[in-house]
């Protein structure tokens, strides 16, 4: 990977005309030059904080790399669930987008700036200053829900039948998924679903990730932390699993504490804590702090979630990050227990490759504040894939022995509910 200088200009880029507008470019601004220009680019904002960020990579085939926190220059990695390079059995199938180009945003007028150097961000620099349609107007665009009966049966059939190898005691838990296809007048616009989801959901990971080179235009909301280091050093993950509405049956919002949750989800949740301490006990490493379970709002949903973090530095230990990474994915949350037997039958079982939906993202050694550079990588959940005018979502649920197929289908339902609200 070359490593280019890169020019710092601080309080937005320079207007090269007249216009105030050029001084002010916006997200949209620097997401439609990367994709007029055909190179990759991510926009996330992170849970609980209002500033939004940007990057593009010059890079328009982008490196596969295995997502070593320390090694990497600061970035944003996207993983698919299946990340193993069955020629060299090691996890190297993260996709790298470094920041050639890299902005953040308070209310949607940049705060920072910075662009590489080169010929590629001179290029990048003139494209952004020429734009003409700023304010892109308000597409009126319709869409239509493609049946999923056919998907749907295919989906309790899969849940029966892993209930049924689970009570035979082949497995202890598998998370099976299934996707829901939307088919829209026109392509839709990724910046405006992003800015929404940001307002709907202030405690999600919110990102939006265009890969060209696949056609694909990746959207979520996620609830779900897999690995954060911060700038001091603490690392961070989360155990999260059982699933209910965070609504009554007459649309009152229910109180955190007052949820109820049964055996079957206390039990689900348990297995991914009993996974994450297993992590833990393989590099021998006891200095963790446990907190919960507690029941979490996602949204529309809640969910039962533990949260574990270490003080990397005071137990010496700083490629902590990097090491759980590689032991914990793909957790329990959406692949199963014990993993491999898990990960086969889902392979075996779904009829669609999941792609980038519960692999991880999320962005790497970037100062979101002064402290200096951080990672936060995120369990790629809650998510839809955008391919012109088709969006696929993506919704799993963790099955035991306990599961009712027809339940666990619903519960599917109410996950897409998360993407589909903004887009409806
Ligand atoms: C697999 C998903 O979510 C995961 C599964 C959950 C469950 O089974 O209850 C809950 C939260 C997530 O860890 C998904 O949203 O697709």
């Amino acid at each position: 990977m070359q490593s280019d200088s890169v020019s710092t200009i601080t309080r937005a880029m320079q207007a090269t005309d007249s216009s105030q507008r050029i001084g002010q470019p916006t997200p949209t601004d620097f997401w439609e030059t990367a994709y007029t220009l055909g190179l990759p680019a991510a926009l996330w904002r992170l849970p609980n904080q209002r500033h939004k960020h940007l990057i593009v990579s010059f890079d328009e085939t982008l490196p596969r790399v295995s997502a070593d926190l320390e090694e990497l220059p600061a970035g944003f990695l996207i993983s698919p669930f299946d990340n193993l390079n069955t020629e060299t059995e090691t996890p190297a199938q993260t996709l790298f987008l470094r920041a050639d180009v890299q902005a953040v945003f308070s209310e949607n007028a940049p705060t920072a700036t910075s662009i590489a150097d080169t010929e590629a961000g001179n290029r990048f620099q003139q494209t952004i200053a020429s734009r003409t349609d700023n304010q892109r107007t308000d597409q009126e665009i319709t869409f239509v829900t493609l049946p999923d009966a056919g998907t749907e049966q295919e989906y309790v059939t899969n849940v029966a039948e892993a209930v049924e190898a689970m009570q035979r005691g082949e497995f202890r838990k598998v998370v099976l998924a299934r996707t829901k296809q939307l088919c829209f007048s026109d392509a839709p616009n990724a910046v405006a679903l992003f800015d929404k989801l940001c307002q709907k959901y202030p405690t999600a990971f919110v990102s939006a990730v265009s890969i060209p080179e696949k056609g694909q235009i990746w959207i979520s909301a996620t609830p779900e932390r897999l690995v954060s280091v911060d700038a001091v050093g603490i690392f961070r993950t989360n155990a999260l699993a059982g699933t209910q509405s965070a609504f009554e049956a007459d649309g009152t919002p229910k109180l955190p504490q007052d949820a109820m949750w049964s055996q079957k989800e206390i039990e689900e949740q348990a297995i991914v804590c009993r996974y994450i301490i297993e992590c833990f006990k393989k590099i021998r490493l006891r200095e963790y702090i446990e907190e919960g379970p507690q029941t979490v709002i996602a949204g529309n949903l809640m969910h039962l979630g533990t949260s574990f973090t270490v003080d990397t530095q005071a137990v010496r230990y700083p490629q902590l990050g990097t090491v759980m990474l590689r032991l914990l994915h793909p957790t329990s949350a959406v692949c199963g227990t014990p993993r491999d037997l898990a990960f086969s039958f889902i392979k075996q079982h779904e009829s669609y490759d999941r792609e980038f939906y519960s692999g991880f993202l999320g962005p790497v050694n970037i100062s979101t504040n002064d402290a200096g550079p951080a990672s936060d990588l995120f369990v790629h959940i809650r998510c839809m894939k955008l391919e012109g005018n088709l969006a696929t979502l993506y919704a799993g649920a963790g099955l035991t022995e306990y599961s009712i197929p027809e339940r666990e289908w619903q519960e599917t339902e109410m996950k897409c509910q998360t993407l589909l609200s903004v887009i409806q």
